[in-house]
């Protein structure tokens, strides 16, 4: 079986609660979504770009698609002396190909590579596929107000609640930009309280601009909304995208 990936690379987590770590991203190409605010390049590429050596912006390629033993001998390449505390899987959208997932999670576990998962939240039955090897899921709940899409929540109150009914660790992931509609903000966290329980993390993630959107929140917004969603959900945080501060991958 093979895939389209279109980067490996090393890096500092740069959202979400496991900010700061340093993790091995794997970088599916498609996805089945269209966020305005997407920075990502989300179309088949011909080649795969491996930073061997992290930071330093070199990159090898190697031609598209990967076999499920191409992806493994990178890996130990690349993380030979383990220095990366999770292996995180990214998009694109990777739930897209969970075939391919039954095939690599298993051994990249059996390598014993702690496996996160970064995903929109709306491929329960996929998702169900792979989740026995998952160790920690970032599930966006995406708002139409935000990513200027239709309304996807019955998805992602089922995603979640398989989460939790395979007691998988799971956080919450809103990004919010200045035109957030918040009664559908409210509507999300209502959601997410009924499908997760109420100690369910919510992750504000202000939208950093993109190149089809600017319209970034002010400070003003995101206290206000902090405010708002921790009156339902006690367990709020408002973490940007810190990597992009930094200028790194
Ligand atoms: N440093 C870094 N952290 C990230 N966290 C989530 C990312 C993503 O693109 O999914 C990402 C990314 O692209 N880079
Ligand atoms: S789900 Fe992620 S990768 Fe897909 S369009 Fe939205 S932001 Fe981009
Ligand atoms: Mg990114």
């Amino acid at each position: 079986m093979k895939t389209y990936l279109s980067e490996i690379f090393s890096s500092i987590q740069g959202e979400g609660p496991y900010v700061g770590e340093r993790h091995l991203f794997v970088r599916f190409c498609e996805c089945h979504r269209a966020c305005i605010y997407c920075d990502t390049i989300t179309e088949r590429t011909e080649t795969v770009l491996i930073e061997m050596e992290p930071g330093s912006g070199k990159f090898e390629q190697i031609p598209n698609p990967l076999a499920i033993d191409q992806v493994m001998e990178l890996v130990r390449k690349i993380d030979g002396k383990k220095t990366n505390k999770r292996i995180s899987l990214t998009g694109g959208a990777p739930l897209l190909q969970a075939n391919y997932l039954q095939e690599l999670l298993p051994q990249l576990c059996g390598d014993d590579h702690n496996i996160y998962l970064e995903t929109a939240g709306d491929l329960p039955q996929q998702l169900k596929t792979i989740i026995e090897w998952i160790d920690v899921v970032a599930m966006d709940i995406k708002l139409s107000s935000v990513t200027r899409e239709k309304n996807t929540f019955p998805a992602h109150w089922q995603f979640l609640k398989t989460c939790r009914d395979f007691d998988v660790e799971v956080f919450t992931k809103l990004v919010l930009s200045a035109e957030t509609h918040e009664g559908e903000l409210m509507e999300a966290v209502k959601g997410i309280k009924k499908a997760g329980g109420a100690d369910t993390l919510v992750v504000i993630q202000p939208m950093s601009k993109a190149r089809k959107t600017d319209a970034v929140p002010s400070g003003a917004q995101l206290l206000r909304w902090q405010d708002k969603v921790s009156g339902v959900l006690p367990n709020v945080r408002v973490i940007p995208q810190t990597h992009k501060m930094l200028e790194m991958l």
